[in-house]
């Protein structure tokens, strides 16, 4: 196994909060220095509150700056529903952070899936292939999507993105967005990043909060067992890093750090 991901452990979800900002602020300006934008793909579930709630607190300086006009956020996962539909991905990321982000930071260029083909699911996810195709350059030239920073969340069945366990989608090799038709949990229909991508990025940060993660966290840590966040582990390695609170890593055994 590449060396060992990071877990960073923090008594309240502020503390959290502050250092995941700290954290993405880094990935940013290795993102700039790279291709002069950053490339996010971004989770649903508990993710965007937390995300918000670290992205718009206030700059403690000039290096501290959120610089959203060169953000170019995608989805690492998303529903088959509207975009204003309460399952939304999108929906979700809107609320929370995008609508709130003040008009002098600038604002982001947002990648929402295309709902024209919400009724065909192998459709929409081979268009959003074909989205990341025109902005990482062509399939041809390029092997794999480098995101900057994937920002993911871990469900409590150890699912991440719309990778579920044992799931066949764990072993799609070939595609880079792939359909799901039979999601565990609903919606059924949705559109995911295969793991292969997700391990590509140059970083991934996985936020779990609060004690309704913790079971999971003993397994994906203690034991892996081929749960789809314990392979992201696996795959990236050094380059993933965890930010959790205390209640959900209580009575995990892995060697924890609390400053980046
Ligand atoms: O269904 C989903 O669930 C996961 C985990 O959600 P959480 O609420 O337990 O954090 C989320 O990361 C994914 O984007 C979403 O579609």
């Amino acid at each position: 196994m590449a060396r060992q991901p990071n877990l960073f452990a923090f008594p309240t979800v502020d503390a959290l909060a502050t250092t995941l900002r700290t954290y993405i602020i880094q990935c940013q300006t290795a993102g700039l220095h790279r291709h002069d934008s950053f490339k996010v793909a971004v989770s649903g579930g508990s993710l965007p509150k937390t995300l918000a709630q670290a992205l718009l607190a206030k700059p403690t300086g000039p290096d501290d700056e959120v610089k959203f006009s060169k953000w170019e956020i995608f989805f690492a996962d998303e529903r088959a529903v509207p975009l204003d539909h309460e399952d939304s991905n999108y929906g979700l990321l809107k609320n929370e952070l995008l609508d709130k982000i003040p008009q002098e930071l600038g604002a982001p260029v947002v990648h929402p899936i295309d709902v024209a083909h919400l009724n065909d699911v192998q459709e929409l996810a081979d268009q959003y292939e074909q989205l990341l195709v025109k902005s990482f350059a062509s399939r041809d030239s390029v092997k794999l999507p480098i995101f900057d920073l994937l920002l993911l969340g871990c469900g409590p069945d150890g699912h991440t993105c719309s990778l579920f366990p044992g799931h066949a989608l764990l072993r799609e090799t070939d595609a880079w967005v792939a359909p799901i038709e039979d999601s565990p949990k609903p919606p059924p229909k949705r559109i995911t990043l295969s793991l292969p991508v997700v391990t590509h990025g140059v970083k991934i940060a996985f936020v779990a909060t609060g004690g309704g993660k913790k079971e999971i966290m003993k397994k994906i840590f203690e034991e892996g067992n081929g749960l789809p966040c314990a392979l992201v582990n696996e795959g990236a390695g050094e380059r993933c890093s965890w930010f959790t609170d205390y209640p959900a890593v209580d009575g995990v055994s892995f060697p924890r750090r609390g400053s980046l």
